[in-house]
């Protein structure tokens, strides 16, 4: 018998199948690989703590930024913020100690809120405004006492302590314009810069790029910066005296020099009456030479609620004729013509936001009227109206509301059409604008000189990438090789 030969067509779908199922793993194995490796890491965070000690108060800033990416923009942000009980350092200066031990609560806060294995490398700072300035011009020692005790008190903690100092006006008006401008990501971008006008209790800061300032009219009021890449010639002045508070003082000195015993102030309120000593009032160096001869212990202030006729007292403690630049402020002070959007923050927005009038598309005309409003009404139907705001705010909006308008107005010179282009801010995504954040970002260099290198695709995008080329490859075996495995599945058999 013959043998049998039987000519068998072999199943080619086992192989096939096992193909498929090996190159579907090397790829899946590719793409996890590639993925795993690349992921950005688990976030860790870093942190910075900024004291800001202002003429009226101090406040406490906790800062923090993903440790892997120190040098990205917008990467900064505010986590907490304390303020502290009491008035500012510049208060104690009889009694320094009590300086120190107001920061205690605060600093308790921070060392809680910092994860303990961050507290070594966390730097602390403490920068000390135009309260402290004025204190220094007064009394160095005293200041010298103040400092000497804030720094004891930060020592004790165990964070990066590295040390405490009085900023220039300068430097104040500066780093509120980087804060301003690196939250809103305007620097690393390269786009038009926003200006910054800060309003504290003892000194008024306006700062802004323009393109008809270039540094050489007036250098003292220029700041060079060269950040990601770009260059900027800021325009910056501080107005040392023209913060809120004490250009309240000026208005109440400029008052009794015309009646030393009763002042009747348009900027406060029907019926308002307090008792105020001189030597509280003469106490700082922006009055103290304006102290009339003779004075009594004290003056009578009341109110009588007429807003014109504040602002005309307001205007009288600026200088709006002295100039010998191409163009000035006020007081004799250089200003390049306005540019731009500008950012107003600190007292600007506590006094707007009181008034409802942050909206700057009311016209200004509007806006004198509700301040004219505000100004006219009774002291005691105030106090009833907003029984949650501390009275001394209360009986200081009607003022301020006056002073803004002077200042930006006949002072920065902002038109109805400029006024515009400026926002009254408290916050940026979460951060509170100020000096604070500028401040910690220069003395940390985390804001490079030149643009960072990016990676040539971001993340998801090379993720797309690999996975791509990896599902193409395997498709080319698999064509490739195609006509092998076509061959040996037709291959008759002898079984
Ligand atoms: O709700 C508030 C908080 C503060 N202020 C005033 O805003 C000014 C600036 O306050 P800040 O503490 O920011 O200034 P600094 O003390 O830093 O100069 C001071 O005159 C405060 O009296 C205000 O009018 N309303």
């Amino acid at each position: 018998m013959s043998a049998q030969r039987e000519m068998k067509e072999k199943n080619p779908w086992p192989v096939t199948i096992i193909i498929i199922v090996i190159g579907v793993i090397v790829i899946v194995a590719l793409v996890t690989v590639a993925v795993l490796q690349n992921m950005p890491l688990s976030q860790k965070y870093k942190y910075g703590i900024v004291l800001d000690a202002g003429s009226s108060h101090t406040a406490l800033y906790i800062y923090e930024w993903p440790a892997e990416k120190d040098n990205n923009t917008g990467r900064v942000q505010q986590t907490h913020v304390c303020k502290v009980q009491g008035p500012g350092i510049s208060s104690y200066a009889s009694e320094p100690w009590k300086a120190g031990e107001s920061l205690m609560a605060c600093m308790q806060e921070a060392q809680q809120r910092v994860p303990g294995k961050r507290h070594l490398e966390t730097p602390l700072y403490l920068g000390a405004t135009a309260g402290m300035r004025l204190l220094n011009m007064e009394n160095s020692s005293a200041s010298d006492a103040v400092f000497r005790a804030v720094e004891r008190s930060l020592h004790t903690f165990p964070f990066n302590f590295q040390g405490a100092r009085i900023l220039s006006g300068q430097e104040e008006g500066a780093f509120g314009w980087v804060t301003v401008n690196y939250l809103a990501d305007r620097l690393e971008q390269g786009l038009e810069t926003t200006g910054a006008l800060d309003l504290g209790g003892a000194s008024t800061q306006i700062s802004f790029v323009s393109s008809n300032y270039d540094g050489s009219e007036s250098p003292s009021n220029s700041v060079t910066f060269r950040l990601y890449g770009n260059n900027y010639n800021l325009y910056t002045n501080s107005f040392l005296c023209y913060g809120k508070d004490q250009a309240m003082k000026l208005l109440l000195a400029q008052q009794t020099l015309l009646a030393p015993k009763t002042i009747v102030d348009p900027c406060f309120h029907p019926g308002y009456s307090e008792a105020v000593s001189y030597s509280g009032l003469y106490d700082s160096p922006c009055v103290s030479n304006r102290k009339p001869q003779g004075a009594p212990e004290a003056f009578n202030h009341t109110g009588s609620g007429n807003f014109l006729q504040c602002q005309d007292v307001v205007k009288s403690i600026f200088n709006f004729t002295y100039c010998k630049y191409s163009h000035c402020s006020f007081n004799g002070v250089f200003q390049p013509l306005l540019q731009g959007h500008f950012g107003a923050f600190s007292a600007y927005y506590f006094v707007m936001d009181f008034l409802n009038l942050t909206d700057t598309s009311i016209p200004l005309t509007k806006v004198k009227e509700v301040i004219s409003s505000y100004c006219a009404t009774p002291w005691d139907e105030v106090k009833r109206q907003h029984p949650g705001v501390k009275v001394k705010y209360l009986a200081e909006y009607c003022f301020a509301g006056a002073y803004i308008l002077t200042l930006l107005t006949e002072g920065y010179n902002f038109t109805s059409d400029s006024y515009t282009q400026i926002e009254f801010i408290k916050k940026i995504k979460g951060s509170d604008a100020g000096w604070t954040l500028g401040y910690m970002l220069n003395l940390t260099n985390m804001i490079p000189a030149e643009a960072p290198d990016s990676p040539p695709l971001p993340y998801a995008g090379y993720v797309s990438f690999v996975t791509v080329m990896a599902v193409l490859l395997f498709v080319l075996v698999i064509v490739s090789t195609r006509r092998f495995w076509l061959r040996c599945s037709k291959r008759p058999q002898i079984v």
